[in-house]
């Protein structure tokens, strides 16, 4: 399932590729044999990334800030004059803090919902008008986190990635005419780069309520969305796929007071 020529001459766009869960995606898809630009708004992180990725295959990097059509659009000539096509796009970037929701400014939910929902739609459209349509094949991973009961703690992003979910389903329809499937991928709490930005009052215990009793890795997630981009999953379209070890049944995101 995840041999090394799997993906060969398959072109990956992986969105905050430079480090954390989509820094795992890029170096398993690099593993599977395609080449993938990593994409993200710190050019230094980028350049770090890219060098480090390098001995897995042909990997290159691309400045771009997914809340900025005019960068998003730069991106996509990027790939056209270096690959010509595009196969496959993970909408990974993303990110939010957490606040109780009436401490939530209008300015402050504008800040994450206009990163996590318009970034991922900036992107998708473009990447769809370029390369997907017109190539009628392509498929789509959108990176988003664990709504299934809301998102306490985080209502901003609770609702920014309910709004990627339900796009997920919608242009999973909308777009089978053209050949392109859309999925979603849900983590629960990933051990990776973006957790540290987390105060340890907030993680502290935290893997004792999940039932698997640990956090997930970013090796985990990069294996159930690289899954989904292969052929082994070519009747898959419009699903969200939840993985937290088990923490949407039973658990909870954040200790409110
Ligand atoms: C148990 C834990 C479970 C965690 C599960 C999830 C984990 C992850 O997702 S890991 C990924 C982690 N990485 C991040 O979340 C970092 C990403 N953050 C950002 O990129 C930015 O902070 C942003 C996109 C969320 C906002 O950036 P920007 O658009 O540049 O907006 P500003 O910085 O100008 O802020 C605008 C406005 O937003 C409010 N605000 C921003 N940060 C905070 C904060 N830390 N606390 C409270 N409020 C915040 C605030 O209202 C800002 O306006 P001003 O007050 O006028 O600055
Ligand atoms: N870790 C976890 O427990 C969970 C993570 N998630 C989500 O998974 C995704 C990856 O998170 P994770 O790897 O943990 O955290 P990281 O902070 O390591 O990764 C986030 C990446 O997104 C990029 N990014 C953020 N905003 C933008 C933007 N506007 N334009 C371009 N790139 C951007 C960052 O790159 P740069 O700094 O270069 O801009 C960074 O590489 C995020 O969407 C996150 O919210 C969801 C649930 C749980």
């Amino acid at each position: 399932m995840f041999s090394s020529d799997l993906l060969k001459e398959r072109i990956a766009v992986v969105t905050g590729g430079g480090s954390g869960i989509g820094y795992a995606i890029a170096k398993q898809l690099l593993n599977m044999g395609a080449t993938v630009c990593i994409s993200g708004r710190k050019e230094e992180k980028l350049r770090a990334a890219a060098e480090s990725l390098a001995p897995f295959g042909e990997v290159c990097y691309c400045v771009c800030d997914i809340r900025e059509p005019e960068q998003v659009e730069a991106l996509a000539d990027f790939i056209a004059q270096r690959y010509k096509r595009l196969d496959f796009l993970v909408n990974n970037a993303g990110g939010q803090f957490p606040a109780p929701a009436e401490q939530i400014t209008p300015k402050g939910f504008h800040a994450v919902v206009n990163n996590n929902l318009n970034g991922t739609w900036n992107m998708t459209y473009t990447m769809a008008n370029r390369f997907f349509i017109p190539q009628k094949s392509g498929s789509i991973v959108n990176i988003i986190a664990n709504i299934y009961r809301g998102f306490p703690g985080m209502m901003h992003t609770g609702a920014a990635r309910a709004g990627v979910d339900n796009m997920t389903k919608t242009l999973a329809v909308e777009w089978s005419r053209y050949g392109i499937r859309v999925n979603a991928v849900a983590p629960g709490i990933i051990q990776s780069t973006g957790l540290e930005q987390y105060p340890e009052s907030i993680k502290q215990g935290i893997a004792e309520t999940i039932p698997l009793k640990r956090l997930g890795t970013t090796e985990e997630v990069a294996y159930l969305t690289a899954f989904l981009l292969t052929p082994m999953a070519a009747y898959i379209t419009g699903e969200t796929i939840y993985i937290d070890g088990g923490q949407r049944l039973r658990g909870d995101m954040f200790k409110l007071n």
